[in-house]
Formats: structure tokens, sequence, C-alpha cells
């Protein structure tokens, strides 16, 4: 693999490639301009990002240190948030303010709804993520178990077709309710004077229609904000039988969608780097396609264009078809041997992330035709993983330099700053001021925060298992914290209060039954897994009007709970039986072994892997720094022993294993367990105290460069 050089920096040639023949041609940027404020970029802020992360290494051996000091006495929390303050961990709060950030799409500022999240490496996905806009309600119901069972058999169940049917004219009573009855026993639609016939109980909710007045082809409704089409179309199956014609209900449903750099994907390389910015060009540029096989039939897939309607007045218009981008950069850890600096040293991943990222999506600001991802003109960019306000602004001032480099106007990029370190959660009203100028989001990402939660405290003592972290303290002041200082910087109505991920993509009635409590926490948005998941979990957001609901929890005035969320989650009088340790140790290992085996041999990033009740679960990096940092705890504090935990990682690889029989590319880890995976897994628990923070990365980046030179080696 070669490398070319620019303006002092050495760059892989497959990164270098499509810099150079994809990325800046027709960009408006010179090469020279660009290579060079890479390098600066590069070598001026390279060095303050190093600073950021050996503050970080000093607070946590500070906490370390303190914890130790104090083994066998009893937990003084006003003593502990002294220290924190002390050493800096805590920095004192500013005057109250609000938020500055101008030109937020109305994703951001007026519709709520669901965020998808995809790998970006993964064409086929971003596609369909991107086109997740709009989604069948039908499709949702009919193919999951959103209403209790899953479908038998192949074919048309007509049963099971009236219970979705029934279902959707339940959801139009209670979305845009008629004026009188309900959409069950609804007459025949048309469209008179503007208005729907029959008539809305709140005319207002019509929005539109496509074919002729009399005999429509789609109703559009809008409520809360969101649009719903009903579809009419008699010559469907199930149109056919349906006594309006109604064949299907297709509603909003990825509001926005992250196109993931980070945590769902293995880049570690220049090469893997390419794919995931060449995806994301073709995404800002309109022009991603992919070739798709499916049921026996090829397509090719590609974006979605805008919904053209008639409005209620006569006029053609149209909405979008597209969610809104957003493009998730890596945080400050990492860096990538994709770029070299002057003297040789691997270039922070974030830096090259940011200046490339932002390019690419320049496109979109330069485009005259065809939909764009931002009316408004602006690029939206999630940074994950930041420690605490100065990491915060640390990030906005790289944009600061990207925008002067790219000739963009300032604040041009929107921030996403997820609330997913303690020292961000423990001091967010200062992160959001350190951005209050772009921030666009604040979210709670409990995956990675949970991972850091256990980190943190690695030497207060055993810890509760992960399962049992949901009802702690700490993690409900973190959650209400996050809206309730969300709500006081002013981010309603200009930025989104976002909510986590639901990670069990299959169990969808759970989801519906639960992910309401998300809008209904005042999140005008939260994370979904898939497309199917971002039309159910859009249906809370009909039943919940987020906007008047945070303006409910605003008013309420609640307490900071800053003590709470600094309450330690360990494991104290919580005394594990043999069952119970071996239980929570065989779910853990066999969670690691499942996702990181797939990606050190085949670069997934982010994949569905069965715990040990079978139940799929979307398992990332940072449900891994859970799985691996909570073994690493019970390890410390001798609640298993590092014979059990390799006993139980060897009898598990068998269980992967035969998951994974069906599977052609796979490599079985057994009987050697000598392979790069499971030695990558091995690391991550065994190592995993010595950590920065508890995080993945550096295990999985390594062995994954390892197993590439091995397979290149072969081939
Ligand atoms: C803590 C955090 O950081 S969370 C953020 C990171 N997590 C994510 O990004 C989760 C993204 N989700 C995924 O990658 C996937 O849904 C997985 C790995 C969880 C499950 O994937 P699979 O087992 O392939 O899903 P499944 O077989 O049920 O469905 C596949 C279909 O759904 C689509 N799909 C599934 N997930 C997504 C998604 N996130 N975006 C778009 N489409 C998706 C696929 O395109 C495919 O449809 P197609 O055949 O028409 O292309
Ligand atoms: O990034 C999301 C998380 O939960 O971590
Ligand atoms: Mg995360």
């Amino acid at each position: 693999m070669g490398r070319l050089e620019y303006a002092g920096l050495r760059v892989e040639r497959a990164l270098a490639d499509f810099i150079n023949e994809r990325a800046l041609p027709g960009s408006g940027i010179a090469p020279e301009r660009f290579w060079d404020g890479l390098s600066r970029l590069v070598h001026e802020f390279g060095p303050r990002n190093r600073a950021l992360l050996d503050k970080r290494d000093d607070l946590q051996t500070a906490i370390d240190a303190w914890h130790i000091e104090r083994r066998g006495q009893r937990f003084n929390a006003t003593d502990y948030q002294e220290f924190l303050r002390e050493i800096g961990y805590l920095v004192p709060e500013g005057a109250p303010f609000s938020i500055d950030t101008a030109n937020t799409d109305p994703e951001f500022a007026s519709i709520a709804g669901p965020q998808l999240v995809v790998p970006i490496t993964n064409a086929r996905y971003a596609l369909n993520a991107a086109n997740a806009r709009w989604g069948s309600l039908y499709d949702a119901l009919y193919g999951t178990d959103a209403m209790g069972d899953l479908p038998k058999g192949k074919g048309y169940d007509a049963e099971r077709g009236a219970r979705v049917i029934a279902w959707g004219r339940n959801f139009l009573d209670t979305a845009a309710p008629l004026a009188k009855g309900s959409w069950a026993d609804a007459g025949a639609l048309s469209v008179k004077d503007g208005a729907l016939v029959p008539a809305l109980k709140d005319a207002s909710k019509f929005a539109g229609h496509d074919g002729a007045a009399d005999t429509p082809s789609d109703i559009f409704l809008r409520n809360n904000n969101l649009m719903i089409r009903i579809v009419l179309n008699a010559s469907t199956p199930v149109g056919g039988q349906d006594k309006i014609r109604i064949s299907d209900i297709v509603i909003e449903s990825a509001v926005s969608a992250i196109m993931d750099c980070e945590d769902s994907v293995a880049c570690v390389d220049g090469e893997d780097k390419a794919l995931a910015y060449s995806n994301w060009l073709g995404l800002m540029d309109g022009t991603l396609s992919e070739e798709v096989s499916k049921g026996g039939k090829t397509f090719t897939r590609k974006l979605a264009d805008d919904v053209e309607f008639t409005a209620p007045d006569g006029s053609r218009t149209s909405v979008k078809g597209r969610a809104l981008m957003l493009v998730r950069n890596v945080g400050h850890l990492m860096t990538t041997p994709a770029v070299l600096d002057r003297d040789g040293n691997q270039a922070y991943e974030g830096l090259i992330d940011a200046m490339v990222t932002m390019l690419c999506a320049k496109r979109d600001l330069d485009r005259s035709s065809g939909p764009r991802n931002s009316v408004k003109g602006s690029i939206y960019v999630v940074k994950p993983k930041m420690h605490g306000p100065e990491e915060v602004a640390f990030a906005s001032q790289i944009f600061d330099f990207v925008e002067d480099v790219l000739g963009l106007p300032r604040h041009t990029v929107k921030l996403g700053i997820m609330d997913e370190e303690r020292r961000t959660s423990a001091n967010l009203k200062e992160c959001i001021r350190a951005a209050r100028d772009r921030v666009a989001f604040i979210n709670t990402g409990f995956l990675d925060r949970t991972g850091d939660e256990m980190h943190t405290s690695m030497e207060a003592g055993a810890i509760l298992a992960k399962d049992e972290m949901r009802g702690q303290p700490w993690i409900s002041a973190y959650e209400d914290r996050n809206v309730d200082i969300g709500l006081a910087c002013g981010l309603s109505g200009k930025a989104q209060i976002g909510k986590g991920m639901w990670a069990i993509p299959d169990r969808m009635q759970a989801m519906l039954a639960q992910k309401i409590d998300h809008p209904q926490a005042g999140a005008n948005t939260a994370w979904v897994p898939s497309p199917t998941a971002a039309t159910l979990h859009a249906t809370h957001y009909h039943k919940v009007d987020v906007f008047a609901r945070q303006a409910q929890i605003a008013a309420e005035n609640r307490p900071n709970r800053l003590n709470d969320l600094l309450t330690i989650p360990l494991a104290g009088g919580r005394n594990y039986n043999d069952s119970e340790v071996m239980h929570d140790v065989q779910n853990n290992c066999q969670g690691i072994l499942g996702y990181v085996v797939r990606w050190i041999d085949q670069g997934i990033g982010c994949s569905k892997v069965p715990n040990i009740e079978d139940v799929g679960l979307m398992e990332d990096r940072a449900t891994l720094r859970i799985s691996a940092q909570s073994l690493a705890n019970w390890l410390h504090h001798s609640i298993v022993s590092e014979q059990q935990v390799m006993d139980t990682m060897r009898q598990m690889a068998q269980v992967v294993d035969r998951q994974n029989a069906d599977d052609p590319l796979y490599q079985p880890m057994a009987p050697g367990f000598d392979g790069v995976a499971f030695q990558a897994a091995c690391d991550l628990v065994f190592q995993g105290r010595q950590q920065p923070s508890g995080y993945t990365e550096p295990v999985l980046h390594a062995r994954r460069l390892q197993k590439k030179a091995e397979m290149a080696q072969s081939a």
C-alpha cells in the first residue's frame, strides 16, 4: 500500500486518490488549498488533541487513586463532589444563557420524529436509511411482531391483514380523527373545495391529495407536523379488498438519519476511510446508487425524490422524500494510519473526518438543482465521546478552522453533542455553552455512557450487572438532566434533544410499548436501528405533542439532580450467587465474541448478535464497551476469576461458531482459540481496565489491522 505526499502529510493512496479524484473535483476547492489546510489542521490541532487526552488520563488517575485510598471506608458523596471540583472534573457553572444556533432545518426546529442510524460503509443500508423518510405502516405491522405475533409462513394471510388494517384505521382515528365516526366506517375518500370528504374533526390536518379530486390516488394528512399518506389503489390485493380502496398507509418515519463513521463501522485504514467518505459524498451530491438483489430480483437502489402532491389551495407542492442526513465523525481519541504527519506519526482521525466529511457535504450546499439535504444551508456533524466543555470547544474550533479552509460561512456546521461520557453529563450546561453558536443537538447515548460510568469508577468497587443499570439513580438523573438542561439552554424550537437507541431490532411490540417514553420525556427525537423501527416509533410522535411536552417540563422547574448523577452504581449489598454470576459472564462473553469475530474477520461494525436467551441484540462498539468493562470490573474485584472467564470465553466461542455456521465467510474460533478475533475479545476483557476510558477502538483497530495484514499475506 503506497503513500503520497502532500504539504508534509503522507497519505495512503486509497484515501489520497478518493480525495483528489472524487472529492475535490467540482468542489470549488483547489487541491493545494485543501492539502495545505489539512496539513495545518493536523499539525496545529494535533498537539492540542493530545493534551486533551492527557487530561482525561490525569483525571482518571486521580479518581482511581481517590477510590483506592478510601477502600473499605464509607463512601462520602460530599467529599467526592468536592474532590471532583478540586481536580477540575466538575467545572463551575456560568450564568443562564440560550443557544444562538441559526439556520437549523425544520427537522431540528419544528418536526419531532425518529432518528435512524446506519453504518456509512454499507451503501445498501445507507441509501435505505436516507429513503426511510417515508415508510409503509402496513409493512411494518405485517412483517414484525408489532401486533404481538410474527407472520407465519409465506403468502398473504388475510386474517393478519385484517388486523393490520384495523390497527391502521385506529391510528388514523388518533392522528387525524374524522368529524363524525371512525375511519373504520368511513365512506369513499374524495376532495371537495380544498377539503377532505368525509370531513376531518380538525380540517387543517388535511394537507393535500394526488390524482383526481373525486378519485384521488393519495390523501396527505399532517399531524404534529408529521405527514401521513393514505394510498388508494384498488388494483392491489389489499386495496382491492378494502371498501374505500386503501392499499397502504405510508407515514413520515426517519425524519433524520445519522450516517455513521463511528461506532457502527470498522474503518481502520485509508482504504476503509475512503469507502466511508465516498458513500457520504454520494449521499451529499445525490449520486449514490447500489445494485440490490432481493427475493430473486435485482434492482438499483437510488436516493428518493421529493414527494409531490396538490395542496388544499390547488397549487402543486412537495415535501422531502429523504431523511435529513447528519454525519457522525469519530471522537477525539483515535489516530489513523491513513494519514501520517511530518514526523511520521499517525494523524488524529477526528481531524481527518472533520475536513473530509465537510468537504463532501459542501456539495449539498453548492447544488442548484435536485433535492437538497439542508434547505437552510447547514451541515450537520455529530461528535461523539467528548469529555467536558474543553473538548466541545475544541470540536467547535476544528469546525471554525475547516469552515475557513473551505470558504464556508462561520457556523455552517451544526454540532450534535453526544452526551455519552460522564464528564459531559456532569458539565452539560457548560458543554452546550462551549458550542452555543452551532449546537444542533444533544443526545443521551446511554450505551457509551454506561460504559463510561463503569470505567470511571472501576476502583470504587464491584459494580452492578449491566442489565441492572437501567433502574439506577445515575441513569434517570442523566436522562432527565439532559432534557432539563437542554430546555434551559433554549434548544426547543431550534435544536434536537434526543434519546438513545432501541437495541433489540426484532422486538417491535416491546418498542411500541416502551419507546413512547422518549417523546413523553420531552425528546424531539430518539434513535432507532432500522427503517421499520422508524415507522413504528413515528406513531408515538402522533400521540405526543413533544413541543407542548417540552413547555410543560420546562415549567416544572425540576431540581438539579447532580447528586444522583454522581451516585456510583456499586453492587454493594447485592450479593450475586454463582449462577447469577455465571449467567452474566456467559452473556457478556457471548455478546463480545459474537460481535468481535465479525468486526475483526469481516470488518462488520454493527451486528445483530443473539444473546444467551437467543434474542438478537444490536451490538456496536458502545455495547461492546459495556460488556468488556463489566467483565473487567468483576475480574478486578474478584467476583469472577480469570480462569472462569477464559473457560467461558472458550465455551461461548463454540456457541458463536454454531450461530454463524451458515455464513460461508465465517472462520470458526474453536477448537484452536488462537485466531486474531478470539485474541481481540480476550484483550478487551483482560486488558479492559487499562483501555483509555474503557474504549474498545484501540484493541479492535490494532487487531483488525493485524487480520488485514494476515489476509493480504495469504492472498
Ligand atoms: C450506541 C450506538 O452508537 S447505536 C448506533 C449504531 N448502531 C446502528 O447504526 C444500528 C444500525 N442498524 C443495523 O446496522 C442493522 O439494523 C442491524 C445490524 C442491527 C441488523 O441488521 P440485519 O440483521 O441485516 O437486519 P434485518 O435482516 O432485520 O434487515 C435488513 C433490511 O433492513 C434494512 N436495514 C436494517 N437496518 C438498517 C438501517 N439502520 N438503515 C437502513 N436500512 C436498514 C436493510 O437495508 C435491509 O433491507 P434491504 O434488504 O432492502 O436492503
Ligand atoms: O452512541 C450512542 C450510545 O448510546 O453510545
Ligand atoms: Mg456512543
